[in-house]
């Protein structure tokens, strides 16, 4: 097995230690996810059925990298592994196992907005204050009952939380958790941490489900084992038990999820459940240089509360870390772009080697203004990824309609849209006549004659018949014809093809990319079933962190340190190291918590491979006022010889007259639009598309009759741009303007709202 000598003794040691119980706690960049890549290939070399083998990891997306390396070694093989997030896998199980515990196997999953638009309808219909109830706050209430396995009866009867409750004044948590429940139920529909929480309900009620998978999985391994909680260690507990061929792997300097219930006593327990436990140890660090890796050790040396262990690094010693400081937030933002543009071309590097992590997804904005002025692609992880977008997931509640017309959120949200005159009024009656008459939404809908007056029975009618035609296509045609049939009769592609504004135009755009995408889907020759049904449980749950459509585009990344565990990039830019948000404001109070922002901090440090650089703003706006900022005491804690404080951040230049000089140097360095003639730079959903632009005060078009090739001006909607051509004759002259923001458009300048700059 030649490729074992792509290790190191102790990570060969902990590959071939195939049975019993294997715990591996080591830092970051020593290769514990290599261990878990090459023991999966080993075990199949070895003669173990891929079918026996379940590998958990923290995205998807690392899933799909591992699976991608270990088919390199065993080939086509390596498809049949079972491996993925907690949710997916288990998601993929309840399907096959819901009946059992009175779900239908097409359960809808309803997404943290479809938990908290649900938990606002109860708030409303029990008439509660929605400050001392927020929706957020009974969301997470929930879902930490979920995730330690407390069901919302025994929340109400468990005296101390009762108790807890009471005192806080929230003496309706559990009636409120009590109906949710109800309702997911009555929808057809599991939450997140239903997806756990229902596996572990499943395996300790069936006991013959549960032998069925623990002899299935034979080998089990779970990556970032630091980070399960209460209801995930369990699960892994029990599939293990008869086997006890458990790996897993973790590092407790990296536990950054305790606020979602994650408990890093799962690791220092292991060795409790598991008396015969091998552990192995890994010193190496592989990812960075010495410098990062010495840096990081120093941070982490601060914290109380962790196992002890020696990190080293043989790499080359690297550049020291560059602190940088700016003004303001859009400083800092142009400041990194920069570096970025300038760091490409002399270490030529591409795009996707760079990655830009923050604390909190509200600091994207700077950053992304400052990448798009000098027309820097990018990517943002989390927060608005594709399938989170509001046009996407308009026609996606159609699609659940289809396969589950029981699902009330899908339903809220595309009964009345596009508008169909079916208004919140309409809505109550129906939602009450459901009530009223015991019956669910939908058997209201499909029969509104029966239950609603004539003439709100008259507008909800062809809604049901529309939902019922979707229904009846469905069944006989391939995922994309059938989309492409609901896109089209649901009124939702003509709704976006209408409005024709720039965010209109993205909006179609998305749709169409969607569309692509189940084209893709229904052209693939490795499945059989290419209904839009399987597409559907396929995209279920891709979640912020986690969609990767274009995984091979060269874009700069962007994500909170969260959504950055286990990956790796040449170069990091940590930005927004200040007190009150790095550390954050909400952390300051207990050493727990602050321990906890100083592991995240080590995960930031310790994802860059050969350049970090940590910035802070001197000035920041929050929450609508300009605030001075003192920068991080994580900048302080870093030992100082692995620090270069670069302090020569520029004064803002006085306005020279030529104020475009700077976007126009860096626009033609990156662009070069005149030796290339039709730059194409409105990229598809991989790449965020700009905003409509807000046109500069007292916006006028001015006389365009002087227009000239070369000059600058303004559109009322598309921004600036510069005149590379000019055609025809007056009245109807054509000028071809390079957008800064959308490339290339040609417009009537009779027409054109447009203003010349210069
Ligand atoms: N023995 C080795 N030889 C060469 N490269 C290695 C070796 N071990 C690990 N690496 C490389 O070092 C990098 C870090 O490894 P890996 O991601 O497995 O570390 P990790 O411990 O999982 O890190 P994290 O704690 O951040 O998840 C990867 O690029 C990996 O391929
Ligand atoms: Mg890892």
């Amino acid at each position: 097995m030649d490729f074992l000598n792509g290790l190191n003794p102790s990570q060969r040691a902990a590959v071939e230690q195939a049975e019993g119980p294997v715990m591996i706690v080591a830092g970051a960049g020593s290769g514990k996810t290599r261990v878990i890549t090459y023991r999966v290939a080993y075990l199949i070399q070895k003669g173990v059925d891929p079918f026996n083998i379940l590998v958990l990891t923290f995205t998807n997306k690392a899933a799909k990298e591992m699976r991608e390396r270990i088919t390199r070694v065993v080939g086509g093989e390596a498809k049949n592994i079972w491996m993925g997030t907690f949710h997916s896998v288990f998601a993929k199980i309840l399907r096959v196992e819901a009946h059992l515990i009175g779900y239908p196997s097409n359960f809808t999953i309803y997404d943290t907005d479809d938990s908290k638009s649900l938990i606002r309808s109860i708030l409303k219909e029990m008439q509660l204050d929605d400050k001392l109830y927020n929706a957020n706050f009974v969301y997470n209430r929930i879902s930490a009952a979920k995730n330690n396995l407390i069901a919302a009866i025994e929340y109400q009867q468990n005296p101390q939380i009762q108790a807890e409750d009471q005192s806080a004044g929230r003496d309706k948590l559990g009636q409120i958790y009590m109906t949710y429940t109800q309702r997911c139920y009555k929808a057809g529909a599991m939450d997140f941490d239903d997806l756990l929480f229902k596996t572990n309900v499943l395996l300790k009620e069936h006991p013959e489900v549960l032998y069925k998978y623990q002899t299935k999985f034979r080998y089990l391994m779970v990556d970032e084992y630091q980070d399960t909680n209460f209801s995930q260690y369990l699960i892994v507990k029990r599939l293990a038990a008869i086997n006890e061929n458990i790996c897993v792997v973790g590092d407790d300097a990296q536990s950054i999820y305790a606020f979602r219930g994650a408990n890093i006593q799962n690791i220092l327990n292991f060795e409790k459940d598991y008396p015969d436990l091998h552990v192995f140890k890994l010193e190496q660090n592989y990812r960075s240089t010495q410098n990062i890796v010495n840096a990081a050790n120093s941070i982490i040396s601060n914290n109380k509360n962790q196992l002890k262990k020696n990190v080293f690094s043989d790499n080359e010693i690297g550049d020291k870390i560059k602190v940088v400081r700016a003004f303001s937030d859009n400083e800092e933002g142009k400041m990194v772009a920069e570096s970025i543009l300038q760091d490409r071309s002399l270490y030529s590097r591409n795009f996707k080697d760079f990655a830009i992590l923050y604390r909190t997804n509200a600091q994207s904005r700077a950053m992304e203004e400052a990448l798009r002025k000098l027309n820097i692609p990018y990517k943002i992880y989390g927060g608005t990824s594709f399938y989170q977008r509001k046009e996407i997931k308009d026609l996606i509640a159609y699609f659940r309609l289809t396969f589950n017309p029981n699902d009330e959120e899908a339903l809220k949200r595309v009964i009345n849209y596009p508008r169909r005159g079916i208004g919140d009024t309409s809505v109550d009656r129906i939602f009450i006549a459901a009530d009223q008459h015991q019956k669910s939404v939908w058997e209201i809908i499909s029969s509104p004659q029966d239950f609603l007056d004539g003439r709100t029975a008259s507008v909800v009618y062809p809604f049901g018949s529309m939902i019922q035609g979707f229904q009846v296509l469905a069944k006989n045609n391939n995922a994309y014809d059938t989309a492409m049939h609901i896109a089209q009769h649901s009124g939702i592609l003509k709704d976006l093809y209408e409005d024709k504004s720039v965010e209109g135009l993205n909006r179609y755009e998305n749709i169409q990319e969607l569309l692509n995408g189940i084209k893709e889907f229904s052209e693939r020759e490795d499945i059989e079933e290419k209904g839009l049904a399987v597409f559907m449980q396929d995209i279920a749950l891709l979640t912020n962190d986690d969609n990767d459509k274009n995984p091979n585009a060269d874009t700069v990344s962007l994500m909170t340190i969260h959504s950055s565990k286990g990956l790796e990039f040449s170069q990091v830019f940590i930005v927004g190291l200040e007190e009150n948000l790095f550390p954050s404001q909400l952390s300051l109070n207990s050493r727990t918590e602050l321990e906890e922002e100083r592991r995240l901090f080590y995960v930031a440090v310790t994802r860059a491979e050969k350049k970090l650089t940590l910035s802070y703003a001197t000035s920041r706006y929050r929450w609508g006022t300009l605030n001075n900022c003192e920068p991080s005491r994580f900048i302080d804690e870093i030992d100082p010889r692995y620090l270069a404080l670069d302090f020569q951040a520029p004064m803002p230049k006085p306005n020279n007259g030529d104020i475009f000089a700077k976007e126009r140097n860096s626009w033609s360095q990156t662009q070069d639009i005149f030796t290339k003639p039709k730059p194409k730079i409105a990229q598809k959903t991989t790449t965020i598309l700009p905003k409509a632009h807000q046109p500069s005060p007292g916006f006028t078009p001015s006389d365009t009759s002087t227009l000239q090739v070369g000059m600058e001006v303004e559109h009322e909607r598309f921004g600036f741009g510069k005149v590379i051509n000019l055609e025809g004759n007056k009245p109807d002259v054509k000028a071809t303007i390079f957008f800064k923001e959308l490339g290339q458009k040609q417009l009537l300048l009779k027409f054109a709202k447009l203003r010349i700059v210069n």
